[in-house]
């Protein structure tokens, strides 16, 4: 094995199966670090908010409605129950996620996410994508994939193995997408706009991308970031959270909450495009994860975002004297473009849709 500098883009596994201290790319600068361990699963008493999506919307409504407005408003973050995703299914994404990860270096290399073994691209397996020189690295490897429109797929990246992967994935999407689906039409009904405004935003040409995050255990959890903090750059982000290792963290009035991991609940999160759309009513959380030095965790978030080429901007019943706007309307691939930059920058991306 090389110095550090010969392998800059090791995925994190390797280094991890190495069980040396994190190379100096991926720690955190001294006032950025993470405190505590996160091995054990956090208590379920840390405040967030747990909602029932079976009873979000329509006569039955009322306090569940409520308890939803009210997490999308300070949190912009709950832990869904009621999605009625078959709890097999979802045992069996982690399963393929989780073989596919033990798959020898060499067999996930097929599906890297480097040209020639440089630059990096959008989709496949690998690590962070390394913006900078001076860029500080998560501890994690992914493998991100586009997953709608299905026509854009690049099955080419989606593996083969273990053989029920191609399958599961697909599945997985189709049923995360009726929850999304379900969610967007509660929400646009709490903000009093038509019940299909969000849900026709996203047309045919709409994206979603699916992420599979692996974070090895590192010897020095005190140090580095699985993700660092972030807050994400689609609409909204279905995440199902390994069953039993936490890590996921949300800020919320300027205190680091852990999420705690509640088995075959969904961890549904804002993105960007709704704190925007919504006109600053619903948050985008910043959130980050971190590491512990006995577990790996994994991870498999579903991003939602518009047609590239649409325009994202508040909707216009969600402006008026009382409330201006406050972000400008913009392209939504220009707002990933920015994301992308800013993201590897530890700085966030809406600060620039401001008015
Ligand atoms: O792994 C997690 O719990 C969160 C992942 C995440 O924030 C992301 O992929 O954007
Ligand atoms: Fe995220």
């Amino acid at each position: 094995m090389g110095e550090e500098t010969g392998r800059k883009h090791a995925v994190v596994q390797q280094l991890a199966a190495d069980g040396r201290d994190p190379p100096s790319r991926y720690v955190a600068r001294e006032e950025d670090r993470p405190i505590g361990d996160s091995s054990s699963p956090a208590p379920p008493r840390s405040g967030v908010p747990v909602v029932d999506l079976r009873r979000v919307s329509g006569s039955d409504g009322g306090d569940e409605a409520d308890k939803l407005r009210a997490a999308l408003r300070s949190w912009g973050l709950f832990l869904a129950t009621g999605h009625e995703i078959p709890e097999a299914l979802l045992d069996e994404v982690m399963n393929v996620s989780r073989a596919f990860f033990c798959l020898p270096i060499e067999e996930k290399q097929k599906y890297t996410n480097l040209i020639d073994g440089k630059e990096f691209k959008l989709e496949g397996y690998g690590n962070d994508r390394v913006a900078s020189d001076d860029q500080i690295l998560d501890w994690s490897d992914r493998l991100y994939l586009l997953v709608q429109p299905e026509g854009q797929r690049n099955l080419a990246l989606w593996p083969e193995t273990p053989a029920s992967f191609r399958e599961v994935l697909h599945e997985f999407t189709t049923q995360c997408k009726r929850v999304a689906n379900h969610i967007l039409r509660a929400m646009a009904e709490l903000l009093e706009l038509d019940e299909d405004y969000f849900v026709s935003q996203f047309d045919e040409k709409a994206i979603t991308f699916a992420r599979f995050n692996y974070y090895p255990q590192c010897s020095r959890p005190d140090l580095v970031f699985g993700i660092k903090p972030h807050s994400d750059g689609s609409v909204m982000t279905i995440l199902l959270p390994d069953k039993d290792v936490g890590g996921l963290q949300v800020l919320r009035d300027g205190e680091w909450v852990d999420v705690p991991t509640i088995p075959h609940t969904l961890l549904v999160n804002l993105g960007d495009g709704m704190e925007i759309m919504s006109n600053g009513t619903f948050k985008s959380p910043v959130h980050r994860v971190v590491t512990n030095a006995g577990k790996e965790r994994l991870s498999v978030a579903m991003f939602y975002a518009l047609d590239p080429e649409r325009e994202l901007g508040p909707a216009a019943g969600l402006i008026d004297e009382e409330r201006p706007r406050l972000y400008k309307t913009v392209k939504t691939k220009d707002y990933l473009a920015v994301l992308f930059e800013t993201f590897a920058k530890g700085k966030r991306a809406i600060d620039w849709a401001k008015v």
